[in-house]
């Protein structure tokens, strides 16, 4: 029997579990998924960008312009990293690695490094323009272990 060539990749299976998790999203516009994993490459957090616990699905609003902000859901949701810290089942996140649907905003990133995560893996990078995309590469930049990189799109089905 020869042995199988074509098992998944673990950043490819890491991401994978990112992804699923994105679709689980009830944003109409941008589905996130973040999926974070120790040193021994085990999966210790899942989340995905959602309102706060409790708050119902429909109570709070989707959209993402309007004259007033208050009735945009940029106040309301939970990034999907603040989920998948808060989910976790580990006791810290020390070294761990994130495996992000999405490049983490200025916010989360500023989580990730309080919670000790030291590499980002990211498939997205579609807000690279915007100010707080760029304030959050320089954060990662002084503080992951190796440059954060994009994970090969082509080989996340
Ligand atoms: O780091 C992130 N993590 C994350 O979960 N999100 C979520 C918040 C929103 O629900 C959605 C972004 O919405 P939009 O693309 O419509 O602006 O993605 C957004 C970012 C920003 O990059
Ligand atoms: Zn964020």
């Amino acid at each position: 029997i020869s042995e199988r060539e074509d098992i998944l990749e673990s950043a490819q299976y890491f991401m994978g579990v990112a992804l699923l998790a994105a679709r689980r999203s009830r944003d109409p516009s941008t589905q996130v998924g973040a999926c974070i994993v120790n040193e021994e490459k085990k999966i210790v957090g899942v989340g995905y960008n959602g309102m706060p616990n409790g708050c119902g699905d429909d109570s709070l609003p989707w959209r993402r312009s309007g004259d007033n902000p208050v009735e945009t859901k940029y106040f309301y949701v939970c990034h999907a990293e603040l989920n998948a810290i808060m989910n976790k089942n580990s006791a810290d996140l020390k070294g761990c690695t994130i495996y992000v649907t999405l490049f983490p905003c200025n916010e989360c990133s500023k989580l990730l490094i309080q919670a000790g995560i030291k590499n980002v893996i990211y498939l997205s990078d579609k807000y690279h323009k915007l100010d707080n995309v760029i304030a959050s590469k320089k954060m990662l930049d002084l503080t992951c272990d190796s440059p954060t990189e994009p994970v090969e799109k082509n080989v996340v089905r």
